[in-house]
């Protein structure tokens, strides 16, 4: 037999063993597609498409809405439908988040913060968190608007500065034109202080920020499917610049929480939910919780979850009512007839406009910002619909799939904000139940409140004062596209528009 022979035979005997073996292992698995030795389905799901929402969808048509597929060394279960989502959500053994990969880079290979922290530290501080922030204002629809509408009127005031330096008025409309005045709502609740717009030094921060988040995937990330390659190429799988990246936000929140540590009232009198972390960290009780770099992480979890969600799904809506002039004109005639003169709007007042309520809605499932709620791993074997989960295996809610299932949504390719309201014009409370862009059950999002109320302020403000339309024959280059840059939380691209104020 010669050397070819020898490894032919070596490797026919290899798959046969391997998959009799995986067969025995799984047969109460949910199913899933056909796996290979070490890349598992990766073959299946890069087949269907580049983008791994979009391929575990096309291949929950196939296996189902819960379906067991195997990337590299990952073990998972995506999870495809509202009705499987949500057995998951509640389910109680099913609420830690995976810490491998990018995420043990992220919190230093330790139990950190709130996104990715588990078990009672998690507990404790996502507790601590809601309470204090709730103690500054956050969450009472009167006290947000406050701090909403300040920061809004300064952005209002920035953007017509840069559109009046123009010698025309088309400008090119991207994220960051947004990203630091929304931070800086949620900024203020947390420390109390904001930031100067324009300042070079904090929108170099969240290019950091947004660069750590685009440079993992979840569900296709190369960290989660084989991360010893991460520990092997650091360069090439993006480890050190994320690693960089993190290491200068943590900085940043490091310089945050001394320059209050050196205020002597911070105990006494405090004025932020920094001061209030720091007074309990003096109490010394549960140091392991309460201690500097646990506040440093749940910091950055807020600066980072707080950043690039609303203002990128802010800016899809700019794009989308820019490619829909008739949307546009169903949102301006809303607000022309609601807000006659020029009231301030506050969250109060979204019983006027559903139209505009609608489209947020339409937005945020179009553009599905999160296209996965961060995954979760189960505590111990579980069963779901009759399948056997084991325990540590990684549960993927896809939750771009949802948003774009076809029984539920029937032309879900079509952007028609009209799909959430009722004949007599009101919001379809069970439709919009329907949107699950902030995830669901213990692991919910914990800035809903805030996102909601500052995505229909700055929506609702900006198109009762301007109009924007598409630029005939503009650079083809930054056309608005519906297409997002991809990551963990999707981008719009920046776009050119014609700004038209509107009296
Ligand atoms: C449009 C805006 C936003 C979207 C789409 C969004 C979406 C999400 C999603 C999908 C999750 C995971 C839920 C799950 O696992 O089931 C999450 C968690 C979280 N979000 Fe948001 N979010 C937004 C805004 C915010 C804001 C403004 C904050 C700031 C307070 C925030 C803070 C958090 C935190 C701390 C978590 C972790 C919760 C936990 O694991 O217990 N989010 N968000």
């Amino acid at each position: 037999m010669d050397l070819f022979t020898i490894f032919l035979v070596f490797s026919i005997t290899f798959i046969i063993w391997w998959d009799t073996r995986e067969r025995r292992r799984s047969t109460r698995f949910p199913p899933g597609p056909p796996r290979l030795p070490i890349i598992g389905s990766l073959l299946s799901v890069a087949f269907k498409s580049s983008i791994p929402s979009i391929a575990f969808a096309k291949l929950a048509k196939i296996y189902g809405d819960v379906m067991y597929v195997k990337m590299g060394s990952l073990d998972a279960v995506v999870f495809s439908s509202h009705e499987a989502a949500n057995e998951i959500f509640n389910h109680d053994k099913a609420n830690d988040r995976v810490t491998a990969g990018f995420v043990a880079d992220r919190n230093m290979d330790q139990n950190m913060g709130i996104i990715w922290g588990n078990g009672e530290i998690w507990q404790t501080l996502r507790r601590f968190t809601i309470r204090t922030l709730r103690d500054f204002g956050f969450g009472k629809a009167a006290s947000m608007d406050v701090v909403i509408n300040e920061e809004l009127t300064k952005f209002l005031e920035h953007f017509s500065n840069k559109l009046n330096q123009k010698t025309e008025d088309i400008m090119v409309i991207s994220k960051e034109f947004l990203d630091l005045s929304v931070l800086n709502v949620l900024w203020r609740l947390v420390t109390g202080k904001s930031f100067e717009l324009g300042n070079d030094r904090l929108e170099h921060l969240l290019l950091l920020s947004n660069e750590f988040i685009r440079g993992s995937k979840n569900g296709g990330d190369i960290s989660l499917t084989f991360p010893v390659l991460r520990e092997w190429f650091p360069e090439w799988t993006g480890r050190t610049r994320q690693r960089e990246c993190i290491k200068r936000l943590c900085d940043f929140c490091r310089e945050a929480v001394n320059e209050h540590r050196q205020s002597d009232s911070y105990a006494t009198d405090p004025q932020s939910f920094i001061d209030v972390f720091l007074a309990k960290i003096d109490q010394n009780e549960n140091k392991y919780i309460f201690n500097d770099e646990q506040l440093i992480y749940t910091l950055l979890d807020l600066l980072q979850a707080g950043a690039d969600t609303s203002s990128n799904t802010l800016t899809f809506a700019l794009v989308y009512l820019t490619l829909h002039p008739d949307k546009q004109e169903n949102v301006h005639k809303e607000l022309d007839a609601a807000f006659p003169s020029d009231d301030v709007i506050t969250v109060a007042m979204k019983s006027k406009l559903p139209y505009c309520t609608a489209t947020l809605l339409e937005t945020q499932r179009y553009s599905s910002v999160l296209p996965f709620a961060p995954n979760r791993e189960t505590a111990e074997d579980i069963k779901v619909k009759n399948y056997i989960i084991k325990k540590g295996t990684a549960i993927i809610i896809n939750l771009q799939a949802m948003h774009f299932d076809e029984g539920v949504w029937g032309d879900p390719h079509v952007f028609r904000p009209e799909r959430f309201l009722t004949r007599d014009g009101a919001i379809d409370k069970r439709k919009a139940e329907l949107v699950v862009g902030f995830g669901g059950g213990r692991r919910v999002c914990l800035g809903q409140n805030l996102a909601e109320s500052t995505m229909l302020i700055y929506f609702t403000t900006f198109f009762k004062y301007f109009k924007l339309e598409r630029v005939a024959g503009g650079n083809g280059k930054l056309a608005p596209s519906t297409v997002p840059v991809l990551g963990l939380v999707y981008s719009p691209r920046p776009f050119e528009a014609k700004i038209i104020c509107r009296g």
